[in-house]
């Protein structure tokens, strides 16, 4: 049984995901509580290796349900190397990405389907979601934008992507949003750093309240 909090964090590329994150670490170090923040895919040595395999710009020929069964394994290994031994020890784990961005952009930017990425990642987490998700909603062309104005941000081979499959993935989150409405919760990304912040921290702390 797990005992602390698993939050993810959400978005097409360039929503900011980063940029909050950092910003919620300070705010929950000044709280004195436990936490760790963790990404995917990475995060660990093992699955930071399917990464690179994964976002190299080489691997044009990637097989979209290699690309997914990739993922997932990188997702497994995360899983129960990092993010179940903080849980266990009660730790908040701050996770920038995680099943969503599966279903979002294999799923549904790749036209595997929605359920059928659903089945090969519920095989990888068995049946673990996370507590609550912050999706960051921004307009792809803003978010691709900002990436491109980010000195010193390496472009991966997701990136490269048309414009049309990163309109796809914000539809997908859009799609996931109906879908799972008591876990996800849309956050305006296109407004300033300040305020993206204030309403992550403040959803955050409301659902440490509840805990
Ligand atoms: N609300 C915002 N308004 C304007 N610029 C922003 C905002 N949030 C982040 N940025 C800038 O946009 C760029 C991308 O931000 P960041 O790396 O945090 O996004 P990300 O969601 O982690 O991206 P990706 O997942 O694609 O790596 C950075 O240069 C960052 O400073
Ligand atoms: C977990 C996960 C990620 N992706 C994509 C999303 C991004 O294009 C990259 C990760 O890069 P980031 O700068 O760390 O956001 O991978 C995906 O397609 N499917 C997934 O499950």
């Amino acid at each position: 049984m797990s005992r602390g909090l698993f939050i993810t964090i959400e978005g097409p590329e360039g929503a900011g995901k980063t940029t909050i994150i950092g910003m919620l670490e300070t705010a929950l170090r000044e709280r004195g509580l436990k936490f760790i923040v963790t990404r995917e895919p990475g995060g660990i040595p093992i699955a930071e290796q399917i990464r690179e395999v994964i976002l190299n710009k080489e691997n044009t020929a990637m097989d979209a349900r290699t690309e997914a069964l990739l993922y997932a394994a990188a997702r497994r290994q995360h899983l129960v190397e990092k993010v179940l031994p903080h849980l266990q020890e009660g730790s908040i784990v701050l996770c920038d990405r995680f099943i969503d961005s599966s279903l979002a952009y294999q799923g549904y930017a790749r036209g595997l389907g929605i359920d059928e990425v659903y089945s090969i990642n519920h095989f990888a987490i068995e049946g673990k979601m996370p507590d609550a998700t912050f999706y960051f909603d921004i307009d792809p062309e803003i978010g691709l934008n900002r990436i491109g104005q980010h000195k010193g941000r390496e472009v991966n081979r997701l990136d490269l992507e048309e414009i049309h499959f990163h309109k796809k993935v914000r539809e997908g989150y859009h799609l996931l949003l109906n879908r799972f409405k008591d876990r996800i919760l849309l956050i305006d990304a296109s407004q300033s750093v300040e305020q993206v912040f204030q309403q992550s921290l403040n959803n955050l702390l409301k659902v440490l309240d509840k805990q």
